[in-house]
């Protein structure tokens, strides 16, 4: 007889730079969620697809749950949470070398408040501790929380990844496949063009202004070449960071563009031109239209 199908979402949450995108990556074998060494990258619920015998798990990627200030900070916070109810599964991802900090412990206070939720608890960044350091550990964190099951992995290094996979797909509810097997991701490629983009802008940039920027992608453009022609436009808020992003007579963000370019040829398999352009727009925090292009609701007021 054969196994059953089986389709449900899974939330990774955590704190921010706990490895939830890396963990993603690992987990659908392909890159689909930006990964860097700065906090608080993934801003939109970023979906990856698994399979793994007749299961389909399907990844809701969550911004870093933290304290939110700005508007664009509880807009994250919000799609995280929304990512955690709508899901068949949550994973918490705490750093083993930081342990149950006082951000983790927020998080842990707020899962309790969800009886609904089914949490395993994945303590990441094992190949950073002593082995005899997580034993305690997984004590504390279990005395804290009743989660439903403690991994302890490395997401980096591919350490209990197969083994949180595998327990996962069983976890799943019985069911029809939600997506085309060798669909990787349901985030529209310009999106993630876009994301390939802030990456390389992250990745080069320093302190704050990463998060004062948003990338979109106008224009995609398939010729008959078998090229692809892909247009966007960089929003900042002051003209002082469209100066730093242009760089010295452009050399910065012919830099950024090359890079980004690079990684989408790499992804879509075929030539591509990239074509970028900075606009000022000292408001963009505030417009409800650069919300959407990220996937976020936009709340009126504050
Ligand atoms: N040593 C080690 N580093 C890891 C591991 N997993 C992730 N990292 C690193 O931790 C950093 C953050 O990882 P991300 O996957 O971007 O973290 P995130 O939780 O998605 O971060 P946000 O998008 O900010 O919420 C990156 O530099 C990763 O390479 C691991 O198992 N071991």
């Amino acid at each position: 007889m054969t196994e059953p199908t089986r389709a449900g979402f899974v939330a990774l949450i955590g704190e921010p730079n706990a490895g939830k995108s890396t963990l993603l990556n690992a987990m659908v074998g392909a890159k689909v969620s930006i990964v860097t060494h700065k906090v608080q990258t993934t801003r939109a619920r970023i979906r990856g697809v698994a399979m793994e015998g007749q299961s389909q798990i399907v990844f809701v990627d969550t911004p870093g749950i933290f304290r939110p200030r700005r508007r664009l900070d509880r807009a994250m916070v919000q799609a995280a949470w929304g990512g955690a109810a709508d899901a068949d599964t949550v994973v918490l991802l705490i750093e083993a070398h930081r342990g149950l900090t006082e951000g983790g412990k927020a998080i842990i206070e707020a899962l309790r408040q969800r009886e609904d939720l089914r949490v395993a608890l994945a303590i990441n960044k094992i190949d950073k501790v002593k082995a005899d350091a997580l034993l305690g550990l997984t004590a504390q964190l279990n005395d804290a929380y009743p989660f439903t099951k403690t991994f302890m992995i490395s997401a980096e290094k591919g350490h209990g990844v197969a083994d949180l996979k595998a327990w996962l797909a069983g976890e799943m509810p019985e069911g029809p496949w939600l997506y085309p097997e060798d669909q990787i991701a349901d985030l529209p490629l310009r999106m993630i063009a876009s994301e390939i983009t802030r990456e390389k802008l992250t990745l080069r940039l320093h302190e704050e202004l990463p998060y004062q920027l948003t990338v979109e992608t106008e224009n995609w453009e398939e010729r008959e070449d078998g090229s692809v022609r892909i247009d966007q436009l960089i929003y900042v808020a002051r003209d002082g960071h469209k100066g730093i992003i242009l760089g010295h007579k452009g050399e910065t963000i012919k830099a950024i563009s090359k890079a980004a370019r690079l990684e989408l040829i790499e992804f879509l398999d075929r030539p591509v031109h990239l074509f970028m352009q900075v606009k000022v727009r000292p408001n963009w925090l505030d417009e409800a239209e650069r919300y959407s292009e990220m996937g976020l609701d936009f709340k009126d007021g504050n």
